[in-house]
């Protein structure tokens, strides 16, 4: 298991400094730039007694792996992996918390951290309270992910699970509806009644929701496409269908 990792940008370090600040070891600044965003940052790291030194570009550049940092690097205790345990304690204080309903999204093979990073940031913004993948053929939670989430992989938990449709079972046994999202279903996101405990499923960049993914889910629904391309992109429609959930439960 990986003990450390990296993390970049100012939202994503800024969220590990609020929400996980011993998990932060120490951070790495663009020498000479003045960014009044990263003023609370230092501040937070004063404060937590993490070491911060300045660097070069290049030295970032290459921590950084030559992504876009915004002139702040940290390295991290790698984040605790959350699996199906964590997910029925997840449930069980959910629906123990009077005036929540469950609301988890599935994403079931998901390999860009680019989508995956959306798709958190998505959630962390409708309110999930969970993001469920399996644990082979998805990407995981890597720098650019949480780069891309802007914090939001800090906030929003990550279930990693061995069996997803074991897991979806699971899920149904406690009492969540399971909503898959598939472009060909004849059943419109608008005309579904997403207002009780569900998950929302969605499929992977190139093919979707797996067969046995897809038969797992209670219903299937489609965002109705206008134009003349086959489907959106999935932390596009992750954001469609996630958004209709919260306006259909306010
Ligand atoms: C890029 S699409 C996958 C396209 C893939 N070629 C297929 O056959 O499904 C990724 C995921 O986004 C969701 N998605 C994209 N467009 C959609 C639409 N119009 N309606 C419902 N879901 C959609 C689905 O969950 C889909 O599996």
């Amino acid at each position: 298991m990986k003990k450390q990792d990296i993390t970049f940008g100012i939202h994503a370090v800024g969220a590990v400094l609020q929400h996980s600040p011993e998990r932060m070891i120490e951070m790495w600044v663009l020498q000479g730039r003045d960014d009044q965003r990263l003023a609370p940052l230092l501040a937070m790291a004063a404060e937590y007694g993490v070491s911060v030194q300045y660097a070069s570009r290049k030295a970032l550049d290459e921590k950084a792996d030559g992504s876009q940092h915004q002139g702040i690097v940290a390295k991290v205790k790698a984040a605790k992996v959350l699996g199906e345990n964590e997910l029925d304690a997840l449930l069980t204080q959910v629906k123990a918390d009077e005036g929540k309903t469950p609301f988890l999204l599935i994403l079931d093979g998901v390999t860009d951290p680019h989508n995956l990073g959306a798709c958190l940031r998505n959630a962390d913004a409708a309110g999930v309270q969970g993001v469920i993948v399996p644990k082979d053929n998805s990407v995981g939670l890597t720098p650019v992910v949480s780069k891309v989430a802007c914090g939001a992989a800090e906030i929003v938990p990550l279930f990693q699970v061995t069996n997803l449709a074991r897991t979806m079972r699971r899920l149904q046994e406690q009492g969540v509806w399971i909503i898959g999202a598939a472009g060909e279903a004849d059943c419109e996101l608008y005309q579904a009644d997403l207002t009780g405990p569900i998950a929302v499923a969605m499929g992977s960049e190139d093919k979707g929701l797996r067969r046995l993914s897809r038969e797992s889910c209670d219903s299937l629904v489609s965002i109705p496409m206008a134009g003349s391309v086959s489907s959106l992109n999935v932390s596009v429609a992750t954001g469609v269908c996630l958004f209709e959930a919260v306006r259909q439960r306010l």
